[in-house]
């Protein structure tokens, strides 16, 4: 197992990049700590799949170093770096049978056939393909394949890590779930650190213990689901985590705080001291859809909204309202009755987040408790 270091690690495809827009991956420095479960996370195009070639060194990084503890491995190929990757589609000899197709990555490395067999085993136990070893790979359904492609990658003991990009792409829905759940159960297991890339949060989440967002070439973010959705540090990861995601507005400063068209937001002193002390007019503000008051009165502090629609899905519904021309979205629990006639919400202190440059701005840093599950 290693302790994966990218330092100052950077990529362009181009022979001669000018500028950002030409970087695949731009210049970052991340740490995967030793025996983690992660999730990369990030919408199509932000440069995961990239990052992940470059760890398993099917691609050499333009600049930076790739560390594995502490050692550069920038010109290390991927068969002597113990980095096994799993894709979206499942990477199996069709022809052997399944205890063949497990055996040979250590049959390759020469292991005894006996220590063969015993690893065979447990791993097809720990992945419950214990009574389809005999069968031929061919045979079998492409969630079975995909452990089988996973298997591989845990068999050897040496391996330092996992690499996942998207494996779960081909399985049915109702498998994902039972297969994610198993993924979680091996990582706990064998102790490997595992990365698996996605761009879908609940993916994420279900799997990872931390999980890096990536946007348009770097990790904005990494933390825990419950920081992600409690104080995200970059709209992006905003607007990206949670369902719907949070409201993002663009707004102006003013004497209370800030104001987009005519409303007035106010905003705690300290917080408005720190925007004030900043020169960027690229402000946004920030409001999670679940964290939004709603109250059927006009209540001081509370703005006066009206309900354009209301989407009802099953365990809460979605209120869109238009607050001086924005659209806002609340997330309402199923019991709490839709107001009828005119809507009032307020933006409780804590959860309103201002977004300078696109990353957040604290004032007073509370540490996020992290002890209860976050839905997603
Ligand atoms: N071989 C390549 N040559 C040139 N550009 C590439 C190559 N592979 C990827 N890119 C570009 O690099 C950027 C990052 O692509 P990458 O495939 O790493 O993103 P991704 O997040 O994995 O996307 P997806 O989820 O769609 O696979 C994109 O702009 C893509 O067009």
């Amino acid at each position: 197992m290693a302790e994966i270091h990218l330092k100052s690690l950077a990529h362009s495809y181009m022979k001669n990049p000018n500028g950002d827009s030409d970087y695949a991956i731009r210049e970052m420095d991340h740490i995967w700590e030793d025996g983690g479960a992660y999730a990369l996370l990030g919408p199509s195009g932000c440069g995961k799949s990239t990052l992940l070639n470059i760890i398993s060194g099917l691609l050499e990084p333009s600049e930076g170093q790739v560390l594995f503890d502490g050692v550069e491995v920038n010109h290390i190929p991927p068969e002597d770096r113990n980095i096994a990757q799993v894709f979206q589609f499942p990477v199996i000899y069709d022809s052997m049978t399944v205890y063949d197709n497990l055996a040979f990555p250590l049959r390759n490395m020469k292991v005894p056939e006996v220590r063969v067999t015993s690893r065979v085993n447990e791993i097809a136990e720990a992945l419950e393909l214990t009574d389809v070893l005999k069968k031929k790979a061919s045979n079998l359904s492409p969630d079975e394949k995909q452990k089988i492609s996973m298997g591989r990658g845990l068999v050897r003991s040496d391996v330092s890590a996992i690499l996942f990009d998207e494996p779960l792409t081909v399985i049915d829905p109702h498998l994902k779930w039972k297969l994610r759940r198993k993924l979680k159960q091996i990582h706990e297991q064998f102790d490997i650190t595992m990365i698996y890339v996605t761009h879908d949060q609940l993916e994420a989440s279900t799997f990872a213990e931390k999980i890096a967002v990536m946007y348009g070439g770097q990790i904005v973010q990494f933390g825990t689901p419950r920081e992600l959705f409690e104080r995200p540090n970059h709209a992006f990861v905003g607007y990206f985590i949670g369902s719907p995601g949070m409201n993002i507005i663009e707004v102006e400063r003013c004497d209370k705080g800030v104001r987009f068209n005519s409303t007035d937001v106010p905003l705690e002193q300290s917080l408005k001291s720190l925007l004030d002390s900043l020169t960027s007019s690229n402000v946004k503000l920030g409001i999670r859809p679940e964290f939004i008051h709603v109250w059927e009165k006009k209540t001081e502090g509370a703005f006066e909204c009206n309900l354009d629609y209301v989407e009802d899905l099953g365990t809460y519904k979605i209120l869109t309202l238009n607050l001086d021309g924005e659209a806002i979205k609340v997330r309402l629990d199923e019991d709490r009755a839709i107001p009828t006639g005119k809507i009032y919400i307020s933006f409780p202190e804590q959860w309103l987040k201002i977004y300078v440059d696109e990353y957040l701005i604290e004032a007073d840093v509370t540490p996020v408790n992290d002890s209860s599950e976050v839905k997603l």
